[in-house]
């Protein structure tokens, strides 16, 4: 069983690596554990699930009119977890059977059952039908991550879960705990919140999502205590200790003891690379399961690739799949064209989304640069769909006028982003944004707005430089002319 390309993973990586190589005439395998598990941990357990679960709660719990109606507006009063899961099994059956139909479409080859290497250009599958050897001239392994899971932790699928688990929780607690403010664990904290849940976040780092820019997460903290959310920051938790299916109590490094009817643990993830056999293919993981690889994607095996989770930062889905094509392009010596800056989309509530450098990096590096910033409630849209916290501030260069970053929080920030995105990348300034003419009412407009706000901010610095500059002229003909009379003086006494 020759194959050009052989695929471990069918998450967003190896998906679209598949269909890319099969449209060079490429001949494809691609395998996965379990039938009903294609599309990954993105489709099944990650991405897809947690964000049908966001937009649930925000349809019932009325979130997106209360401000149009009132703070108690609700479309349901008693909102269940059967409730949040409705939607989770039609959307990853919809999503499975575009998978499916893409790979048989290109003639893909599927293959179910748990991989290993045999060689370096062996894999071994054991499917039902027994276990197949697949030969790969070239092998991706795009086995993505599972959630960490230390062994002092006394997990129960209950009372105390992972990120994957809290996907099938019975009910809904009354009180959460959240330990890691990381992204998994803040989106799933505000989700809850947002149903009334009384949820504490605990983080041995100082700041929350310090990636991001520091205004954009002080706004979401700020709508996050008003739902009554306690944030407990550098604090190491060191323990766990489950009292009943009803009560757990988190103990931290500093001697505090958090007691709640739930504990969600989510500090982060480690590479699916456990079952692999990585020794038999000249390969190691690190301590956290990642295949460590080039920037085109090569493990130390040239014929071995590495993409999605599994290698590490960014772990975004978006990112993955153009991991997978990146990889394909490589090994089938295709030319491979992207734009390396990136987005991010956060689905708090409200949600956040950024490209480019945030305000305390281009401190840090000296740029300068001025910001141009658009509250939601002076637009429309804003004041139409009920969202007048949200903000979007463009960051531009002070002398050439350049987009540095984009960075919004609120309803559609993770679309809108986008708009600027594509300034950005094609080397745009502030000026496109004043030029643009934007439907209206859109929240598109919050870009015209903040561009006009930039500007503004520039003109005030060119008129304060005049005058500036006015004032030190003045200054110095008036020293000029008391040197001359000086002079003149110094002359006639000679
Ligand atoms: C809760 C949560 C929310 C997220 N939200 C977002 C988001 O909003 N936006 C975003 O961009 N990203 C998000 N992510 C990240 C995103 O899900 C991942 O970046 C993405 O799934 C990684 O894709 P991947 O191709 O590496 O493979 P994965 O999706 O991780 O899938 C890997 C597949 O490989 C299979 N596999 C592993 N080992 C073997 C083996 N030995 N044999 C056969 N098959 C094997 C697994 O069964 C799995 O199906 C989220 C993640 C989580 C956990
Ligand atoms: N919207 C999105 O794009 C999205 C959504 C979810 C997940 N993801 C991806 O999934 C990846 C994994 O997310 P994550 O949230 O699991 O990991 P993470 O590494 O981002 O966050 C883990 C957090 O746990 C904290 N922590 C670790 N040990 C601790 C301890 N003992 N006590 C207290 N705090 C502790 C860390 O300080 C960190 O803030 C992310 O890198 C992200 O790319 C993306």
């Amino acid at each position: 069983m020759k194959y050009d390309l052989v695929i471990i993973g069918s998450g967003p990586a190896g998906h679209k690596a598949a269909i890319a190589a099969s449209k060079l005439g490429k001949r494809v395998a691609i395998i996965e554990r379990n039938f009903r598990g294609m599309g990954g941990v993105c489709l099944h357990k990650g991405t897809i699930p947690s964000k049908t679960m966001r937009e649930a709660i925000l349809y019932l719990t009325g979130y997106r009119h209360r401000d149009v109606y009132s703070k108690q507006y609700r479309k349901k009063r008693r909102i269940t977890m059967q409730d949040l899961r409705l939607k989770l099994a039609s959307v990853a059956e919809n999503e499975l059977d575009v998978i499916h139909d893409q790979l048989e479409r290109n003639g893909v080859e599927v293959f179910i059952g748990e991989a290993r290497f045999a060689s370096p250009h062996d894999v071994e599958v054991d499917c039902e039908t027994g276990r197949k050897k697949l030969y790969g001239e070239y092998i991706l392994v795009a086995t993505g991550t599972k959630p960490s899971r230390p062994s002092h932790i006394p997990f129960d699928g209950k009372t105390i879960f992972d990120s994957d688990e809290i996907l099938d929780l019975q009910q809904i607690p009354r009180s959460m705990i959240v330990v890691g403010g990381g992204v998994i664990g803040i989106e799933y904290a505000i989700m809850f919140a947002t149903l009334g849940v009384e949820v504490t976040v605990l983080d041995g780092r100082e700041r929350l999502l310090e990636f991001c820019d520091q205004e954009i997460i002080d706004a979401l903290i700020h709508h996050a205590r008003s739902l009554g959310m306690v944030f407990r920051m550098g604090e190491e938790v060191v323990g766990i200790e489950r009292f009943s299916d009803k009560m757990a109590a988190v103990q931290t490094e500093s001697g505090k003891r958090l007691v709640a009817d739930s504990v969600l643990y989510t500090v982060g993830r480690v590479g699916d690379a456990d079952e692999l056999n990585f020794q038999a293919a000249g390969l190691e993981p690190d301590e956290r399961g990642r295949l460590w690889c080039n920037e085109e994607h090569q493990t130390w095996v040239p014929h071995i690739y590495g993409a999605g989770d599994i290698v590490g930062f960014p772990a975004l889905a978006s990112v993955s799949m153009e991991q997978g094509r990146r990889v394909v392009c490589n090994a089938f010596n295709e030319p491979f064209e992207a734009f390396d800056i990136m987005p991010y989309g956060l689905f708090t509530i409200p949600e956040i989304s950024m490209i480019g450098k945030t305000e305390q990096q281009l401190t840090e590096e000296h740029v300068p640069y001025e910001v141009g910033a658009a509250r939601y409630r002076e637009i429309a849209r804003g004041q139409i769909s009920g969202d007048t916290e949200g903000m979007l501030k463009i960051l531009f260069h002070r002398e050439t006028l350049r987009i540095l970053g984009i960075h919004a929080i609120g309803e559609s920030a993770t679309e809108i982003v986008h708009i600027g995105q594509t300034v950005m990348s094609f080397g745009g300034t502030i000026e496109y944004f004043r030029n643009a003419v934007f439907n209206y009412p859109t929240m598109a407009e919050c870009y015209k707005v903040a561009a006009f706000d930039g500007l503004e901010k520039m003109s005030l610095d060119r008129l304060f430089e005049e005058a500036r500059l006015t004032k030190a002229n003045a200054e110095q003909s008036t020293e000029d002319k008391s040197q001359t009379e000086l002079d003149e003086q110094e002359t006639i006494e000679v």
